[in-house]
Formats: C-alpha cells, structure tokens, sequence
C-alpha cells in the first residue's frame, strides 16, 4: 500500500492553489451527467446524473462493476459519447461545445497497444501523437527521451513496434498519450498485459507526472493494487450512479472489512431498518443530533454495494463508513473480483 504522506502533501497543496485565480479552474467539472442507450422498455441509463469535481494534479481512479458506466463516463468526458443531459468541463473549456479546444489539454489511452502504428518506429510513434497536438519535434525531444528512460524504451527507440513484446507495445502507446504533454490524462487499464516490473515502471511514472508536473490523470482499472498506488482518490460508479468518492486510504479500510459502522444524516424509517436487519444484520442504532448510526456485517464485498443501494433508495444521505475490522483483505479481493467480472474489459 503506497497511499503515502506524499499523496496528501499533494492534496493540500492542490487546496492552497484553488485560492489563486486559474489555478482555481478545476481540471475536470461534471454536472449532472446523464447518457441513456436506446429507449422505451430497452433504454438502459448507464450514467445518471453523475456530478464530479476534479481538481488540477489529481489522480483518480474511477471503478465499478461490469456496466456500471466507467466507459460511458469517461467517453462523455472526451466528448467522445454526447450526454442526453449534464454538462462537462475541462479546464474550464466545455467539452461538447468546444471539443477542439478540448483536445489541446486532454489525451486518452483507451484501447490500448491497438492506438500506435506497428510499422513506424517507438521514437516516430511519439513524434507522430506529438505533432498531431501541434508540437514540433525539437519541442518534445526532451520530453520523449525522458518517457522512453522511464519506460525502459530507451534502446527501442529506433525498432518499429511491430517487433515489440505486448508488454512493450503497451508501454509505447502509454507513452505516445504521454507524448503530447496534456494537462489531462485518462488511461483504460493502462497496466493490462504488462509484467510486474514494467507495471511498477509505469506507476512510478504516473506517480511523478502528478507529483511533478501538476498532471490529472484519471483512470479506470481493475487491478486495485495499480489504484491504491498511484491514485489519490476512487470514484465508484454502480448502476450509473456515483456510490462512493472518497481518498484511497478511506476506501481501501472499507473495503477490507467486514463489520462497519454506518453513519447518515437524519432518521432511518422502520422499514429501513427492519430491511437493513433482514439482509445485512443492522443493529445497534444510535441517534445523535441529526444523524443516526448503525452497525451492520457483510458477508462478502458485493454487500456493500447492496448496503449503499438501500441507503439511496430510502433517500438517505451517507456520513461516513467506519470498517472495525482491517484484516479481513479477501473482502477487498472479492469487491475486486466483481467489477472484475471474469473478463478484460
Ligand atoms: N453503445 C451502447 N448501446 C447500448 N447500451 C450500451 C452501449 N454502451 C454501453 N451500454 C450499456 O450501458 C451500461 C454501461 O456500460 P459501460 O460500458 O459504460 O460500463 P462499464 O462500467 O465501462 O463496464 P465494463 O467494466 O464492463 O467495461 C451497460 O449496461 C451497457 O450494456
């Protein structure tokens, strides 16, 4: 677990700059994302009414299950999928409005080794992405040298990616949306196929850029050890909604408990309660000033979707999750396991 002093330097930092004219401008600013496929009986709404607030130097990862609406999200977020409703921002710059103007502070990786041209060279698929940003080559030589050392490419620089191994090609493409110097970043499972050194090559890399070079980078993966590393915050979509937003530190402690203690704002109804006790074992209510706690036990990760689902439909407003018990790590693994769904995707 990496989530470190480092991480929170950082965040504070990022506080202190929001005072300061357009430092202030938040990197990415979501309002009521909503995208429904198709309609009548078959529309299916994959984001709903989604609201997210990503501050400039962040690193985000967002997760969810299968088909909780990561793709769609952040396809609206490149002005790649056009929202039936809501508004998206970066940089301040609306993203359906001005996409052009978008694009010079945005890259994305979203399928990975399948963006770069296998016949040009590593060094000419970098200057290639880097042109098509507007950049001349003598620009991004410095830039280009330093991802290639970071990505251990340095001596296939001259090699057309054809020859590369997987795990190569992928480095490459990670680096070629790297190679345009864009203050946004938005990575699909940037470390899927790679080994566990070249992951860990990658993460560093990742880690730095924010550190740094004030990047916002906001990815979306499956392998949870690749999050609590180089994110600083998770956003968890289920069903198209966002259920939880929270620092790394704070969710990982939720997830790898079993027993909680759940605090919401106001009271809880009698069939709220009696439902919370059929299906999770609620018990022990407290009602302090304006908020009532309970404690409940889950027998596996996926509950605690259940758990946030009850709380949403009753119309309550979550507080705060306090996990009792840190060692039980299998939970996390199995909420892992769920939006893992058996496949790459
Ligand atoms: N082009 C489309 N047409 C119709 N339905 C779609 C389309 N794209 C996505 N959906 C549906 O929207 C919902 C959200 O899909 P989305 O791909 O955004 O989820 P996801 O969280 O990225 O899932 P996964 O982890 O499986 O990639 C799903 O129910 C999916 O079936």
């Amino acid at each position: 677990m990496s989530t470190n002093a480092s991480h929170e330097r950082r965040r504070e930092g990022t506080a202190a700059a929001d005072t300061d004219g357009p430092e202030s401008t938040p990197a990415i600013a979501v309002e009521g994302l909503t995208k429904v496929y198709g309609d009548g009986e078959d529309a299916v709404r994959a984001v709903d009414a989604v609201d997210l607030t990503i501050e400039r130097g962040t690193t985000v990862g967002i997760l969810g299950p299968n088909g909780a609406g990561k793709t769609t999200t952040i396809k609206s977020l490149l002005g790649l999928v056009l929202p039936d409703a809501g508004t998206v921002e970066i940089a301040g710059i609306d993203a359906h409005e001005q996409p052009r103007a978008v694009y010079r502070h945005v890259g994305a990786m979203l399928e990975g080794a399948r963006n770069v041209y296998w016949k040009l060279t590593v060094r000419e698929n970098l200057e290639f992405f880097a042109a098509l940003g507007g950049q001349s080559v003598a620009g991004t030589r410095d830039r280009h040298d330093r991802l290639l050392d970071a990505f251990d490419l340095a001596g296939k620089a001259d090699q057309p990616v054809n020859g590369l191994s997987r795990g190569q090609k992928q480095k490459v493409s990670l680096a070629c949306t790297l190679a345009r110097g864009t203050d946004v970043v938005f990575l699909d499972e940037p470390t899927l196929g790679l080994d566990v050194e070249a992951s860990l090559e990658l993460r560093r890399e990742l880690r730095r850029l924010a550190d740094e070079e004030d990047i916002t980078i906001v990815l979306s993966s499956h392998d949870m050890d690749v999050v609590e590393d180089i994110c600083d915050r998770v956003v968890i979509l289920s069903e198209g909604s966002v259920i939880a937003d929270d620092s790394v530190d704070d969710l990982v402690q939720v997830f790898e408990t079993q027993a909680y203690r759940v605090t919401v704002e106001g009271t809880v109804s009698g069939s709220t309660r009696s439902r919370l006790h059929r299906e999770f074992d609620a018990g022990d209510w407290t009602e302090t000033g304006d908020r009532t706690g309970f404690d409940v036990t889950l027998t596996d990760g996926d509950a605690l979707y259940d758990v946030l689902d009850v709380l949403r439909d009753a119309g309550l407003s979550l507080v705060d999750i306090d996990g009792h018990d840190p060692d039980l790590e299998e939970v996390f693994l199995e909420v892992t396991g769920r939006a893992d769904g058996g496949d790459e995707s």
